[in-house]
């Protein structure tokens, strides 16, 4: 089997022109029918063996100048310091402020927005070839077979019905349809004023940015007028731990450790038991970054919620899984593991800014139905946005804003 997944190198894709998209859409047609023929599942079937994909530990975000801070509409828009965070309410635009790139020019470099971004001007018939066009994109940018199918056959439907007068209409209706598949799950997380504190518990697999977006999620919080505590639950990495203490330090947020090698579970503890006696509206616990074909680690995070549950039966109050946006479909495996350890509540995705792949998201949505939080399109801490699944499809398909 020729997989169009196993050929497709992002590098390779970056430093070439655009696809042929006639060859590149028998390509996918051929991924499609293998992928068919192997039945259920087959979104992982076509895709490459999991990698993990550890990085080099990077500092937890500076935090930025005050005056970038005030500047930055998603940050004018959320509620007073002291008053009650209700994220529901922090609806970001997709227009950035003047020196903040917003999320159309953080995904436009992306492989997923190049794929779908010039795919009207390369096709403006309203025909199979444009179809075919938009499957490939899809396909390409790790939408998943099942969820890309769908789109495609709907769409064909709807052409074949007569319903769009020309290519700028289906492309209103993919539009449509990429929205509606994102919509439920853009819920945003919501601090129960009442859970003092809020517990955060974040999972995920090693490198995918855990340590750097609870460094983001304190910034956001302590933002927003609330007052925060940190446990270094990542026993594992020494690293892990210096860089939340150093984080914490220079934000005066408290962190609580026992060091390298410590009992994750027994950190957690503390932690809560810290938080609870002063009164903090949000604890945030970092845990090690662990392959969810480990099964011992996965049981350990089983052992940190109940461990939690003991001294709060309603924490954690959000299990948040951070997901690499750059991992594909490999990231449906991984959310099906760490969901059965852990219940996952919510989902961070991160890297987007520099993925071919980011379609997964999409995949993801289909599949678990679990609210996307927030997605990392960047480094700094302001680039840790609401999710939005407007904004989202927007960045993507940037002709249906008339760019
Ligand atoms: N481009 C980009 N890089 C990101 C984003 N989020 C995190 N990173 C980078 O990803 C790398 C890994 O981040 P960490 O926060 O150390 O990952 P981790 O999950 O805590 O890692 P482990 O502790 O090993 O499990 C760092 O270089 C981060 O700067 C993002 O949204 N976009």
């Amino acid at each position: 089997m020729v997989s169009l997944f196993r050929r497709w190198k992002p590098d390779a894709d970056k430093a070439k022109p655009a696809k042929d998209d006639a060859s590149a859409s028998s390509a996918a047609a051929e991924a499609i029918e293998a992928a068919r023929a192997m039945g259920a599942g087959a979104d992982e079937a076509v895709q490459a063996p999991p990698k993990s994909q550890p990085l080099p530990p990077s500092p937890m975000p500076e935090p930025a100048a005050p005056a970038a801070l005030e500047s930055d509409p998603a940050s004018a828009s959320m509620p007073a310091p002291g008053t009650a965070g209700d994220a529901s309410r922090t609806r970001e635009k997709p227009a950035a402020a003047p020196g903040r790139p917003g999320w159309r020019e953080r995904l436009m470099g992306s492989g997923i927005a190049r794929g779908l971004g010039g795919l009207f001007a390369r096709n403006p018939r309203l025909d199979d070839d444009l179809l075919d066009a938009i499957e490939t994109a899809l396909l390409t940018a790790d939408v998943g077979v099942t969820a890309t199918t769908g789109l495609v056959e709907s769409l064909r439907r709807r052409m074949k019905a007569r319903e769009f007068a020309d290519a700028a209409a289906l492309r209103t209706a993919l539009r449509g349809e990429l929205v509606a598949i994102l919509e439920p799950v853009a819920r945003p997380l919501v601090i129960d004023p009442a859970a003092k504190p809020f517990v955060i518990l974040t999972v995920g697999v090693n490198g995918v940015g855990k340590t750097t977006t609870i460094g983001k999620l304190a910034r956001r919080f302590k933002d927003e007028g609330k007052s925060l505590m940190l446990a270094a639950g990542d026993t594992f990495r020494a690293a892990a731990v210096a860089q939340l203490q150093a984080w914490g330090e220079r934000n005066g947020v408290a962190v609580v450790a026992q060091g390298q090698d410590a009992d994750a579970a027994s950190v957690a503890f503390d932690a809560l038991q810290a938080a609870r006696a002063r009164g903090t509206d949000v604890l945030i616990a970092d845990t090690a970054g662990r392959l969810h074909t480990q099964q011992g680690l996965m049981a350990e995070l089983s052992k940190i919620k109940r461990v939690l549950g003991k001294l709060d039966g309603s924490a954690p109050h959000e299990v948040l899984m951070v997901i690499d946006g750059t991992t594909g479909q490999n990231a449906l495996s991984q959310l099906r593991h760490f969901h059965q350890a852990a219940d996952v509540t919510g989902l961070v995705v991160t890297k987007l800014d520099g993925t071919a792949k980011g379609g997964v998201v999409f995949a993801l949505a289909r599949e678990f139905g679990i609210p996307i939080r927030f997605a990392g399109i960047g480094e700094r801490p302001e680039d840790l946005r609401v999710f939005d699944a407007e904004a989202f499809v927007d960045a993507l398909l940037p002709e249906a804003l008339g760019a």
